[in-house]
């Protein structure tokens, strides 16, 4: 469990940005920082990642290794992408062969385009993006942190990224994440916490999702219904992500559509 206590921060010459922020951080959360531009939510993101210390308070418990994707890549190397992951990995207490071979799959299904030999600084925005993403899990990391990790992600991707997220957190690790897209945020994470005027609210703890698969054809009739956030079709199979407290009434509209329910779980 990774624990702040009375965290402040304060760059010279300014007001505080955060104070007294007091937060646990508890295997398998997946926990979601939103605020306004410029509120502190980098700062806070930093200081749980051990990139920056706090000004007062203190952080326990974080947990080694820590994956961090900072809101800024340093993309204009001649590395390629390939390489620069393997140094990661190595780094990081892989032998190369393993770092290699982690770093390829990673790309592989994070789709990088131009492959894995292309250099850092010829990848656009998006692919520089999902390197950053595989650098911060070239090992799996028991501490994920994301600084608006979608930006400039395309729609594909976005899936990925929601199932290398659920993937720490299902091996017992932490993810702490930010975005401006809050309905984003809201669907991916268990815990929502908003920053104003440099302390921490609780907005939404635990949110209680249900994961439906429904098998059929026809016009899908979860399309625009409230509490669905995503729908996927995966074969003959479509997987629905919807708020856990309208389950039922997906179900009962599915099922008087003539879908079947192959599965639910919460
Ligand atoms: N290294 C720094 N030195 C001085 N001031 C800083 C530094 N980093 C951040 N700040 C200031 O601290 C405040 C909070 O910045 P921070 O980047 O944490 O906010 P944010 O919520 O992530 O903003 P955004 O949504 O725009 O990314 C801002 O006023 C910013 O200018």
């Amino acid at each position: 469990m990774i624990e702040l206590r009375g965290v402040g921060k304060r760059y010279p010459g300014r007001p505080a940005v955060l104070r007294g922020v007091d937060l646990t951080l508890r295997p398998r959360d997946i926990v979601a920082v939103t605020g306004g531009n410029g509120s502190g939510k980098s700062t806070l993101l930093r200081i749980v990642a051990g990139v920056s210390r706090p000004s007062t308070g203190t952080v326990t418990g974080r947990p080694a290794p820590v994956g961090w994707v900072p809101e800024r890549f340093p993309a204009q190397q001649r590395v390629s992408a390939r390489d620069y992951l393997t140094h990661h990995g190595r780094i990081r207490g892989l032998d190369t062969h393993r770092a290699r071979r982690r770093a390829g799959e990673l790309l592989d299904r994070l789709a990088l385009v131009g492959g894995d030999a292309t250099r850092l600084r010829d990848l656009s925005k998006g692919n520089a993006q999902k390197v950053a993403l595989a650098q911060a899990l070239v090992v799996p990391p028991e501490l994920l942190v994301l600084d608006e990790p979608w930006s400039g992600l395309d729609a594909s991707a976005h899936a990925t990224l929601r199932e290398l997220i659920a993937d720490v957190a299902g091996a017992g690790g932490t993810v702490v994440l930010t975005d401006h897209r809050e309905a984003v945020l809201e669907a991916t994470a268990t815990v929502v916490h908003h920053i104003d005027g440099g302390r921490l609210v609780a907005r939404t703890s635990t949110v209680d999702t249900a994961v439906v698969d429904l098998a059929g054809s026809g016009p899908p009739p979860w399309r625009g219904m409230p509490g669905v956030f995503e729908a996927h079709r995966d074969g003959g199979v479509v997987r629905i992500r919807v708020d856990g407290a309208r389950c039922d009434e997906l179900l009962a509209v599915a099922l008087h559509e003539g879908w079947s329910v192959r599965g639910v779980r919460r």
